[in-house]
């Protein structure tokens, strides 16, 4: 018997039942951003689902189209050239190994950073100038659309000044990361009834995420209603999907829940799309917001900051629930992941 020391990276892929027309949702909320009902319908969505899609958002198609164009040339790119913008850590290329805790996905990508309202200059990649230019003009576009959906939910919740939540992801310093994902087809799993595990099942630790996506559908998210249902969105390239982050799931006190998602590869075409993610400053406080705290209710979150969250996450699995070391009424396994933070 032939015993591989290091199997394939293909191997370590985990497959997924392949999403069936039934499974699409079409209940996802839409938000028209340009409409006096967005705010309330922002709020709505964020307590269903956690998650909604925009529209009337402002930015222009061939904004869209000009980032995606230089995304795919990018990754038509010989391997060999690829590899040498990455790896990605802290950014730069990646393949196929997402963060550094063994997580694998039937993709590859790029990670930014992004300083107020464009690409680093602390990273290299992406080096030529159309596309770091088509991405800082997608990113100022995007970057407005998340302000504004932040604004709209410190409206319909009430909150006063309405930027309380924007001002913490556009303050000078604030940690907002940008990623290009590209899920190349994989033909070989056509028929066979599964598909590739894109993006394993995980929720962002930002307070949102802005997507765009080619015209290829594959993600999917997990219904809040307790039955934890997996469901597939429709694809949607004029729109933006916005998932509510775990940082907001804490400022609200758990009236928004972050949603988990995950994204399944499709046989035969490619999907390719945008996510910004939008963070605070490292020193910011992530706590419940006093207006949002009902009489005597209280924090079911110990303090901490983004820089605390961060450290803690950046040593967890994609599916890990990275606030378990941060919750007051830990379950009992999670009392291990709070020690093991210095909590
Ligand atoms: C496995 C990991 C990848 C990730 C860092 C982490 O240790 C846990 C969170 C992951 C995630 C998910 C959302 C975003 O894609 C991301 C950039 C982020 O902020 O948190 C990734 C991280 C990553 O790919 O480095
Ligand atoms: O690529 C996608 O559609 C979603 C990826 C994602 O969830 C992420 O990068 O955090
Ligand atoms: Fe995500």
């Amino acid at each position: 018997m032939v015993v591989l020391a290091n199997p394939p990276v293909v191997d370590q892929i985990p497959l997924l039942r392949s999403p069936g027309p039934a499974d699409y949702f079409s209940a996802i909320p839409v938000v028209d951003l340009s409409s006096p009902g967005a705010a309330r319908a922002v709020v709505d969505a964020c307590e269903r689902f956690g998650f909604f899609k925009v529209v009337n958002h402002g930015v222009a198609t061939e904004t869209m189209d000009r980032a995606e164009a230089e995304a795919v040339r990018f990754f038509a790119q010989a391997q060999a050239d690829k590899d040498r913008a990455g790896p990605a850590y802290p950014f730069g290329y990646g393949s196929k190994r997402i963060g550094l805790n063994g997580d694998m996905g039937w993709l590859e990508y790029i990670l930014l950073a992004v300083d107020s309202a464009s690409v680093s200059d602390a990273c290299a990649v992406p080096s030529s100038a159309a596309f770091r230019n088509a991405l800082n003009e997608y990113i100022a576009g995007v970057r407005n659309v998340a302000t504004r959906v932040l604004e709209a939910m410190a409206e319909g919740l009430g909150i006063a000044p309405v930027d309380a939540l924007s001002a913490m992801v556009k303050e000078q310093g604030s940690d907002q990361v940008f990623r290009v994902n590209h899920y190349p087809p994989c033909p070989a799993l056509q028929g066979l009834g599964c598909s590739a595990t894109g993006f394993g099942e995980h929720t962002d630790p930002q307070l949102v995420s802005v997507l765009r996506c080619n015209g290829t559908s594959g993600l999917q998210i997990a219904l809040q209603d307790g039955a934890r249902q997996w469901v597939s969105v429709p694809s949607d390239r004029d729109a933006f999907f916005v998932n509510v982050g775990d940082s907001l799931q804490v400022l609200t006190n758990g009236r928004f829940r972050s949603v988990k998602h995950r994204v399944v590869t499709n046989s035969l075409k490619s999907r390719v799309s945008f996510i910004y993610f939008a963070g605070p400053q490292l020193a910011q406080r992530i706590a419940p917001l006093p207006q949002l705290l009902g009489e005597g209710e209280e924090s079911l979150y110990k303090e901490f900051t983004w820089g605390d969250y961060k450290k803690a996450a950046y040593k967890t699995r994609l599916g890990d629930n990275r606030l378990s070391p941060f919750e007051k009424f830990a379950r009992w396994p999670d009392r291990a992941a709070a020690t093991e933070a210095g909590l």
